[in-house]
């Protein structure tokens, strides 16, 4: 089968930079050492990582790891536009300098994901008109920003924002023009929030340009939903975990990329304790768990 996959490893496992706690004795050496160990050959950027493009060269090339891309928060709904631009041309000048095609951008007004006492199923934002419109304007600029540079913005839904449910999804989509906004699909995020991830890969499969896998634990994300936590606690309850330790069927999706040529970037990206779950057996297991279901997909 003829498809260009290419799987990568996000550090949030080794070290969470949404909750420093998480792994903050892991080192930066020790996590790309062991996602180059475990077979990926990219990774996304955590704040251990060098910013000089040249150095942070230096350790990836040796390890046969390139940069896949790297978050970026944009405040296009509570910032004046001109410094979310200038934020955003430094995060692209970045990436394109470590020879990343894609920029994964997230609206981070009003967003809860990082506050630790805010419920999540309860307090997410709701963008009210005037926010969308400043939200998709400013998006659309800096799509073009990104192809200044031959690059794409792939836009990260996420719990805990105003960009979470499938109608927030289907409304940022027929709101921005394909050239400028493409989707970041995120699996883990989506089964969180109760959405059907088939649904909008089916959907949205042409402006798909990046991919998140990770899993869900069933008992923890509905224990969260309960008890009134907060993302983050959510993450630190272990809420989600890597691709074949949860409650998503991965067979149907990877079959779906798989068959449709996906190319791209899979990140596999499970933030959970690296004290409770070891960040290096976590991401070889998926790692298998991912080849497994590629190679069926090969033999069929
Ligand atoms: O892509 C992501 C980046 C993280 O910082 C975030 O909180 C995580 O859940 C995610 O999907
Ligand atoms: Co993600």
């Amino acid at each position: 089968m003829d498809n260009q996959i290419k799987l990568g490893c996000a550090p949030i496992a080794w070290t969470n930079d949404d909750m420093p706690e998480l792994g903050e004795t892991n080192s930066f050496e020790q996590c790309i050492s062991e996602m180059a160990l475990a077979g990926y050959k990219g990774t996304e950027i955590g704040n251990k990582y060098p910013r000089d493009p040249e150095v942070l060269k230096s350790y990836l090339e040796i390890r046969g790891l390139e940069v896949a891309s790297a978050w970026f928060s944009a405040f296009l709904t509570t910032q004046p536009l001109e410094e979310v631009k200038k934020a955003f041309i430094e995060h692209r000048d970045f990436l394109h300098a470590m020879g990343a095609e894609v920029i994964v951008v997230s609206e981070q007004g009003n967003s809860i994901q990082g506050q630790k006492t805010v419920p999540l199923f309860e307090q997410k934002p709701v963008f009210n008109e005037k926010e969308w419109k400043r939200f998709i304007d400013g998006l659309e600029e800096l799509g073009d920003l990104a192809a200044e540079k031959g690059m794409s913005i792939v836009y990260h839904h996420h719990m805990g924002t105003g960009v979470q449910t499938t109608e927030e999804i289907d409304r940022l989509m027929v709101s921005t023009d394909p050239a400028k906004v493409s989707l970041l699909f995120d699996t883990g995020h989506l089964v969180f929030s109760g959405e059907d991830p088939l649904e909008i890969l089916e959907r949205y499969f042409d402006r798909i340009k990046h991919v998140h896998f990770k899993d869900v634990r069933r008992d923890i994300a509905a224990e969260v939903q309960r008890e009134q936590d907060s993302f983050l606690t959510g993450v630190k309850k272990g809420a989600f975990t890597v691709p074949g330790d949860g409650m998503i069927d991965f067979a149907p999706i990877m079959n779906y990329l798989a068959r449709h040529q996906y190319t791209g970037w899979i990140v596999v990206e499970a933030e959970q304790d690296p004290d409770v779950c070891n960040a290096f057996e976590y991401a070889l297991k998926a790692k298998k768990h991912i080849d497994a279901l590629l190679h069926k997909e090969e033999v069929r």
